[in-house]
Formats: structure tokens, sequence, C-alpha cells
């Protein structure tokens, strides 16, 4: 299928005015809880790019920003072994260290992300997600700060892909 084909067959599921309020809500929720802990701050990438990009200039306090590179659904839509790209140099011991995701689906990939931040040395672990989808089974991991709940359908847009396109949309949609 193609892109447009793709879209086209797709239903809307957040606009993007509600994605814009769950990021501002977002951000005086974290901001309650780490604004005096000048945390490290990682992305996960690719999916969290456009999140991190809109949550950041919403955190008005010290922070340090790097990235993690994790995939285990690589341009499909069910999950695998996670393969590790880069897991960042930057000093995690003694730190406060906030993961951003875009979604927490089954939790492995942030369960997995978690133990290595733990085992770098960090503090205290803390996650925002900009979804979590709703499942009928229990997560290995759950996150601190979460945006807006998704039903159990692959969804897409704001960082997310389906076939690796449609990661620009600026709204959720759900493959029908
Ligand atoms: O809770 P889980 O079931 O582990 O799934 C969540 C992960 O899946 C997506 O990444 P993906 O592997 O699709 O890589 P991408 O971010 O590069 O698209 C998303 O960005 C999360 O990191
Ligand atoms: N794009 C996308 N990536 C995911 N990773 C885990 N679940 C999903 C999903 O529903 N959509």
């Amino acid at each position: 299928m193609t892109g447009d084909e793709i879209f086209s067959r797709s239903d809307l599921v957040f606009s993007a005015e509600e994605v814009g309020a769950a990021y501002v809500r977002l951000a005086r929720e974290i901001t309650e809880t780490l604004g005096e802990g000048n945390p490290l701050v990682l992305c996960v990438m690719k999916g969290a790019v456009v999140f991190a990009g809109q949550l950041l200039p919403l955190l008005r306090f010290p922070l340090d920003f790097d990235y993690v590179h994790a995939t285990r659904y690589r341009n499909e839509t069910v999950g695998g072994e996670i393969d590790w790209r880069v897991f960042p140099d930057t000093q995690m011991a003694g730190r406060q260290v906030l993961i951003l995701d875009d979604i927490l689906d089954e939790g492995h990939t942030l369960a997995a992300i978690r133990q290595r931040c733990l085992d770098a040395g960090a503090t205290a672990f803390y996650s925002a997600v900009l979804l979590e989808k709703l499942l009928d089974k229990p997560k290995p991991v759950h996150a601190d700060f979460i945006g807006l709940q998704v039903p159990d359908r692959y969804v897409f847009g704001c960082g997310m892909d389906v076939n690796g396109l449609w990661r620009n949309l600026p709204a959720i949609y759900a493959l029908r």
C-alpha cells in the first residue's frame, strides 16, 4: 500500500489540538516533579523525536539532554527483539533520568531502557510517554507521566510510523 492509501484507510484518534493540550499538561506535571532535580532527559529515537521537540521548550528548568536509539518494531506492526543502536555515554551515576518515549505499548522497550539506566547508576528513573496503549494484559513497567490513552490499535503520527511513513503527521491516527 502507498502512504496515501494507508492514510485513507485510517481513523483520526486525537487531533493536533488534543495532542497539543497533552504536551502542556505533561510539561506542568514533569516540572512539578523534576523541576528542582537537574535531570538528564533522554529521547528514545526515532519515535519520540516529535514528542521531545514539542515538550522540551515547555520545560522551563535546567536539564541535560541526550538520546537512546532502540527499536523493536523496525518497520513492522508487531514487536520483536530490541535492537540497541545507540546508548548514551552521558554520565548517569547520581542523576535523575527522565525518558521520553512516544508510546508505551507492551512495555518491553521501556522496561529494558529503565534497567540499562539503573545499571548505569541513575539514582531515579522517570518516564513520560505521549501515548499509553490500553491492553488487556499486564505490562512489565509503568509510565510516570502519560499524555493520552489509545485503544489497542496500531497508531501513527506525532513521530510514530506506519511502514516507515507518516511520522510527520501532527495528529494521531489508527489503522482501520
Ligand atoms: O512498549 P513496546 O511494545 O516495547 O513498544 C514501544 C516502542 O515501540 C516504538 O519504537 P519502535 O521499535 O517502533 O522504533 P521507532 O521509535 O524507531 O519507530 C516506540 O517508539 C517505543 O519505543
Ligand atoms: N507506530 C507505532 N509504533 C508502535 N510501537 C509500539 N506500538 C506502536 C504503535 O501502535 N504504533
